[in-house]
């Protein structure tokens, strides 16, 4: 946020130009319904942050609204944009380039979009990644397929020499399509382009199928995300009925938040035991996980099991930290110990049971998008564009309560979102699958 006023987004200076933006119908033109720059909104807090704001103090979050502005930053055909995609995959990022492409080139006239392959990798010119040059045939049928058309990577690059390259390149402004760590990067990036007092206008649009991304309202491609493990979940309560004491294993990715694993157990509600991160849960005593799923297994023959990769860490007498090139943990696989786990104390009890394990983890990470999702990733695509145009820079495009905002980078960084094991979301996963309130 500026220094001078805390509750505004950031610009790179006074808006000079015309909007090029209208809208042609047979009823003849008429113009976008732009958003007032006197609009400036502090809004949507949930009752819960308001409370949280009142009860100490803290100012509350500035969010603009979203949408075209009427006078621009930028000259449109003298702009050059550059798209990037960052970390891991995540349904719905090509349709995010393939909306960027689409609102610079024709509701604006941008004429030259580049395309920064590999991450920010592909913003240091020593990796010899080149660029991709982004037009609207390019990218018309790429929203089709998951993963990116960019290609992704983690791992830090030298922040001075992707300004630089930025520069060298005449980009005005930066997309970057990624999570936690690639929207800190996009951060860093805004400091050091205002260091050189450059006018590049840097844009977060918040990625990542854990839906760990603080305040705003969900990720794009989390939707699809549990769209696509559904079905896996139903097919596991199939392998586990079909067999006498049968157990269905399955893991579901959320390195520090279990939303996925939480919400596919909501959707298919075929699940009994969900396993989530932010649980502590034991697997030994009265209490623990084992007797109660041998509970289970005595009352209904069979059990499915979600377990989230990150959850039960703290089950691994002597975890090793590694982290991935990004910094983040790599967790030990709780899915291959809780089989092991299970396995050992029914062959204890000399109990006969048959076990599947089932790891979709990267399949669900790589499908399409689903036309939730599209919807979402076009309409964050559109805002970005109008908010970059408009000269704002160090903000998502994002949705908070249900409005599409732009909201400081600095906001959302702050912590990770996680599910409250207080609240109405997990009691309701509770509800739906019967597990008790505490385990072990
Ligand atoms: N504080 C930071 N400053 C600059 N770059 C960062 C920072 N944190 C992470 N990055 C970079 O952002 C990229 C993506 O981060 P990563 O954690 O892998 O994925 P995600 O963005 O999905 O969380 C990586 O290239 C990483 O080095
Ligand atoms: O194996 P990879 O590609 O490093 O990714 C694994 C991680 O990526 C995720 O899918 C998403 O993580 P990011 O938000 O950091 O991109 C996590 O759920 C998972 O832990």
């Amino acid at each position: 946020m500026s220094d001078t006023n805390p509750f505004e987004i950031e610009r790179l200076g006074a808006s000079q130009y015309e909007s090029p933006l209208k809208l042609s119908t047979t009823k003849g033109d008429h113009l976008f319904n732009f958003v007032s720059e006197t609009d400036r909104l502090v809004f949507d807090l949930s009752l819960e942050r308001y409370n949280h704001c009142l009860n100490t103090g803290e100012t509350p979050i500035c969010m603009e609204q979203a949408g075209p502005r009427q006078h621009i930053f930028f000259e449109s055909n003298k702009t050059t944009a550059a798209i990037v995609t960052c970390g891991g995959l995540c349904p719905g990022i090509n349709n995010v380039i393939r909306g960027l492409v689409m609102a610079l080139h024709y509701f604006y006239g941008v004429k030259r979009i580049i395309g920064i392959p590999y991450g920010y990798e592909g913003l240091n010119p020593a990796k010899g990644h080149g660029f991709v040059e982004l037009t609207p045939e390019k990218v018309r049928d790429i929203h089709q397929f998951g993963g990116t058309f960019l290609g992704s990577s983690r791992g830090a690059q030298d922040v001075g020499i992707m300004v630089d390259t930025l520069q060298e390149n005449h980009v005005d402004m930066l997309f970057a399509i990624g999570g936690d760590g690639t929207l800190k990067g996009v951060n860093a990036l805004g400091e050091e382009i205002s260091k050189r007092n450059a006018k590049i206008s840097v844009v977060g649009i918040p990625k990542t199928i854990d839906n760990d991304i603080d305040l705003i309202d969900e990720s794009f491609g989390f939707e699809t995300a549990f769209d696509v493990a559904s079905p896996i979940l139903r097919d596991a309560h199939n392998e586990a009925t079909g067999a006498y004491n049968g157990i269905s294993i399955i893991k579901l990715m959320g390195r520090d938040s279990g939303f996925i694993a939480a919400s596919a157990a909501l959707a298919m509600p075929v699940v009994n035991f969900v396993l989530v991160p932010e649980m502590n849960f034991g697997l030994e005593g009265e209490n623990g996980f084992l007797n109660i799923l041998e509970q289970r297994l005595q009352q209904k023959k069979h059990a499915v099991i979600v377990v989230a990769e990150g959850a039960g860490q703290q089950l691994f007498e002597h975890r090793q930290e590694i982290k991935d090139a990004s910094g983040n943990i790599k967790h030990e696989d709780i899915g291959v110990f809780l089989k092991e786990k299970i396995t050992a104390y029914f062959k204890g009890k000399e109990t006969p049971v048959t076990i599947k394990y089932i790891d979709p983890s990267y399949i669900v990470r790589c499908a399409p998008a689903n036309s939730s999702d599209s919807v979402y990733c076009s309409r964050l695509a559109y805002h970005a564009v109008h908010g970059a145009m408009a000269g704002k820079t160090k903000f998502v495009a994002s949705k908070v309560n249900n409005k599409y905002v732009y909201v400081p980078i600095s906001e959302v960084t702050k912590k990770r979102k996680k599910i409250n094991l207080e609240g109405e979301f997990w009691f309701s996963v509770l509800q739906s699958t019967g597990q008790p309130f505490s385990l072990g």
